[in-house]
């Protein structure tokens, strides 16, 4: 479902004298459906900037990241925007919202902008904000205002409301308490069940170690170091 082969990234800081930071050469691996994955490796071996390679933020220097059908790595952005909505989902650890929105509207809109009816796929976001504890009198609310436990669990409510068959979680445990991180191991292990392939970066290690089917250690990836 996930194909990375053998992708490259170097950052050039244009205003730092053009400096040049190689940070991943070569890296290569698989996800199948079914499959969760951990990117493990040192502090600034290249974690995230593999996730946001794999979600087409960051743009690969060579190789192919194919997600589906989709080579990110080379896909225009409208392909792009297409397989973030029907394909691949992301948690990211940060929620970003439109200003003065609602809650269930903010969960809901993966589906309603899929086609779902509005009164289903709020349905759907009611039942994962309940599951997730965020108590229903916020919902009507706009999460800018939550606190960090909470605005994390409206952005896994949002990674979840649609079946996507690819994720990407940044962190989904991370300000959670005991009860909330269950739900949220949870929900990973039901994602699984249903086919969908799985690559996350897990600082909380029990967590890793409770969903996880493999570990990929990023720092095998990690380029030579040249000013
Ligand atoms: N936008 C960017 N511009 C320049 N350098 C960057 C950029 N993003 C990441 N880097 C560099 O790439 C390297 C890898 O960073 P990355 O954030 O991917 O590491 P990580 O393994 O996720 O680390 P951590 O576990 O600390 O979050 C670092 O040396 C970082 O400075």
């Amino acid at each position: 479902m996930i194909d990375v082969s053998d992708v490259s990234k170097r950052f050039v800081l244009h205003n730092q004298g053009g400096a040049v930071i190689p940070v991943i050469e070569g890296a290569s691996f698989s996800v199948r459906p079914g499959e969760c994955v951990a990117l493990v490796g040192s502090s600034g071996a290249g974690k995230s900037t593999l996730m946001r390679m794999i979600h087409g933020n960051y743009l690969a220097a060579s190789g192919s990241i194919r997600v589906g059908g989709t080579d990110v790595a080379r896909a225009e952005p409208r392909e792009i925007l297409k397989l973030r909505r029907e394909v691949l989902g992301y948690v990211s650890q940060f929620l970003r919202v439109v200003p003065r929105v609602p809650t269930i509207d903010v969960v809901a809109e993966p589906l309603t902008t899929l086609g779902v009816d509005p009164d289903a796929a709020r349905a759907r976001a009611a039942a994962l904000l309940a599951r997730l504890n965020i108590p229903e009198p916020l919902w009507a609310l706009s999460p800018t205002t939550f606190s960090g436990g909470e605005q994390q669990r409206v952005n896994i409510a949002r990674g979840f409301v649609h079946d996507y068959p690819a994720l990407l979680l940044d962190e989904p445990t991370a300000s959670l308490d005991a009860t909330n991180r269950a739900v949220v191991l949870d929900l990973i292990r039901a994602a699984k069940a249903r086919g969908a392939a799985i690559v996350g970066i897990f600082h909380d290690e029990a967590a890793r170690e409770a969903v996880c089917d493999r570990e990929i250690d990023v720092t095998g990836f990690a380029a030579r170091r040249a000013a």
